[in-house]
């Protein structure tokens, strides 16, 4: 295929699934493209369509409607060029609890005319130190990370990952985002799938939201967070009675609320500007214990739906970057 043309291409996908009340579409319409040489990521909650669209892609599946391309090539009848240069993760019953992880490895290695190494693949996954231990015996982090190994010991192309840091702890999520982006840097395309918004963030040139199964926004994360959600939440507390008229329609405040709790008030604001309102608070308003939040792409997916993740009402107003590392500021060390 052309450099110019996409790794992956979908191209008006719908997938229907017979169900006992009639159908059930699991994806409804999704065009997109992957670039070469990009980590892009299929983000989205509980059935929003991201296993059906990667079974779609990896040609275990047939779409109802529309076209899919990996690398030029038809998943469904080019079964076997994209086997030569898609790689799909595997389930984790694709592993032989009895090998050791070396040996598994070298059998995996010997379905491909040019595979990587088991010793580079043990080394990129940081698994030196199971290098001989048996399957059985590993974490659900080891053995998420020889999944994983697996497939990138083809040398593949493209790699496809549904879920890949599913069940690993902090460490072990780090070492598997360094070996993807090592994958990436050495020239490879990635497509994930994730409901993680930490991950898309971290990892993701560009993601693409699902929500029942419809893409509803696709972009580099950062740049859909300034267009669809560039507002911060301030949470600070004031003396009871205290004056909020200085904050009032000033600052890029959308929304304000306060609450009495403890003999203090406790004030929450969303700002387009939330270095004006700090210095507001900083000021003559008397603040404490100001915390600023980024919004994230939790709240793109909350703005876009109407909904949060878990399907909730998305209307709960101040909490949309919870998940999202608060900043702790107390106005006197700001004034000072
Ligand atoms: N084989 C099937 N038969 C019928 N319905 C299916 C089938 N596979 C998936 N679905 C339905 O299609 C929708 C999308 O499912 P899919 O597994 O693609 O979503 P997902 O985003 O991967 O969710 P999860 O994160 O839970 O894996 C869901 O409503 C699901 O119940």
């Amino acid at each position: 295929m052309p450099a110019h043309d996409p790794a992956i291409l979908f191209e008006n996908v719908t997938k229907r699934y017979p169900g006992p009340h009639g159908e059930i579409s699991a994806i409804r319409g999704i065009s997109l493209t992957v670039r070469h040489r990009e980590v892009f990521g299929l983000l989205g909650p509980n059935g929003a369509g991201k296993t059906t669209s990667i079974e779609t892609l990896a040609g275990l599946r047939h779409p109802t409607e529309g076209k899919v391309l990996v690398l030029g090539f038809d998943p469904v009848g080019q079964r076997d060029e994209i086997r030569k240069h898609v790689a799909i993760q595997p389930q984790q019953a694709a592993l032989f609890e009895q090998q050791t992880v070396a040996e598994l490895l070298r059998v995996w290695a010997s379905f491909y005319p040019a595979p990587d190494t088991p010793d580079a693949i043990i080394a990129r996954m940081g698994l030196q130190d199971s290098r001989n231990v048996r399957v059985a015996k590993l974490s659900g982090g080891q053995r998420q990370r020889l999944l994983v190994g697996t497939a990138l010991i083809s040398r593949p192309r493209v790699l496809v990952l549904d879920e890949p840091s599913t069940g690993l702890d902090p460490n072990a999520r780090q070492d598997l985002w360094s070996a993807i982006r090592d994958f990436r840097k050495a020239g490879g395309t990635v497509l994930l799938s994730t409901h993680s918004m930490e991950e898309a963030e971290a990892l993701c040139d560009r993601v693409a939201i699902l929500h029942k199964g419809a893409v509803v926004a696709c972009g580099a994360p950062a740049d859909l967070i300034a267009e669809h959600a560039p507002e911060r939440e301030l949470h600070f507390s004031i003396p009871t009675g205290g004056d909020l008229t200085l904050l009032r329609n000033r600052a890029g405040i959308t929304q304000l609320s306060a609450h009495d709790v403890d003999g203090r008030t406790q004030v929450t604001v969303r700002t387009t500007d939330s270095d004006a309102v700090v210095g507001l608070l900083a000021g003559p308003i008397g603040a404490r214990n100001i915390q600023i939040k980024e919004a994230g792409l939790e709240a793109v997916f909350r703005r876009l739906t109407g909904t949060d993740f878990d399907g909730n009402d998305g209307i709960r107003g101040t909490d949309d970057a919870e998940r999202v590392g608060a900043e702790h500021v107390d106005a006197e060390s700001v004034a000072s």
